[in-house]
């Protein structure tokens, strides 16, 4: 019972990727860092206007956790990044956050949070934020320390496997959100409905999965690492959640803004998805 002690799977070579997932070699060069300074500061990071796409996304998961019917015991996070923003609502109704992610750096990234060492990414901008637009008059410092306290397991992940996490979950999810993700590891779109399929796993039936993603990107750059991402347009998205076996509750997009088109990445926009997964079956 219970999440099962993982050995985190082997790095790749730089100069060999695994032949399952094309591009992964690329992933052995990404910077954490350099990741975070390219979408977590502004202009992609700008408060000042809920028209920003850090303060829509933001709104999408408050939202969508407002109405209370997504809640339980555990949320599973996969590909966090180094990222914690997208944890900051769903905090508040799971017991239990578990993240995930391919690398080490980014693992290691999220662990320096949780432990609020120095040179840990700062937050703060985006908890008060949450705080603000949640409208319960909550001190920051306090959602910062609850998700604190329920970000209890960080654990390796691949997606293109059929367990992702290297062995089943027990008990399976409550609930499931992948931010930015699966088009970014998957080189084609058949690869991505593969990717769905193989979280979805994951998740108990009737578990609630909240996707947010790329629409139209086909590269994004994370310091020496170019990668390369499946450009999807909302059919695709769409397409696969069915082939998936999901029922869309709620399909949202944004169009990125010229200014916020600043070369890294060609991102066209934005999709959150609420989607969930079937009682029977
Ligand atoms: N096989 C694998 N399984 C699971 N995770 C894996 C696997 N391989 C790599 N990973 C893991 O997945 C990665 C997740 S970060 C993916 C970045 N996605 C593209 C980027 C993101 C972004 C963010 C914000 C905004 N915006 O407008 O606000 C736009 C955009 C568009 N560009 C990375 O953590 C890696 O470590």
């Amino acid at each position: 019972v219970g999440l099962h002690r993982l050995h985190p799977f082997p790095r790749p070579a730089p100069q060999a990727a695994p032949p399952h997932v094309p591009g992964c070699w690329g992933y052995a060069r990404f910077d954490p860092h350099a990741y975070l300074q390219n979408n977590y500061v502004p202009p992609r990071a700008d408060f000042s206007s809920e028209e920003c796409v850090v303060p829509w996304k933001l709104r999408c998961l408050a939202e969508t956790f407002a109405s209370g019917e997504i809640c339980g015991r555990t949320l599973i996070d996969v590909g966090s990044g180094p990222t914690i923003y997208q944890l900051l609502s769903a905090c508040e109704h799971f017991e239990e956050i578990v993240a995930t992610d391919f690398l080490e750096v980014n693992r290691e990234e999220l662990r320096r949070w949780v432990r609020g060492e120095p040179g840990a990414f700062d937050w703060s901008p985006f908890i008060q934020h949450v705080c603000k637009i949640e409208g319960r008059g909550e001190p920051w410092q306090e959602k910062e320390q609850r998700l604190r306290g329920r970000l209890r397991r960080i654990l390796p992940i691949d997606v293109h496997r059929a367990d992702p996490l290297g062995a089943p979950l027990h008990p399976p999810a409550d609930a499931l959100l992948s931010t930015f993700c699966l088009e970014a590891v998957s080189p084609d779109r058949a690869a991505f409905g593969r990717a769905l399929v193989n979280v979805g796993s994951m998740l108990r039936p009737g578990g609630h999965a909240l996707l947010l993603g790329a629409l139209g990107e086909s590269f994004y750059l994370a310091g020496a690492a170019r990668l390369p991402v499946v450009p999807l347009d909302e059919d695709d998205v769409r397409g696969a959640l069915s082939d998936a076996g999901f029922t869309l509750r709620d399909f949202r997009s944004y169009a990125m803004p010229p200014a916020l088109r600043t070369g890294v990445d060609d991102v066209d926009g934005v999709f959150f998805v609420h989607a969930q997964k079937p009682l029977e079956g």
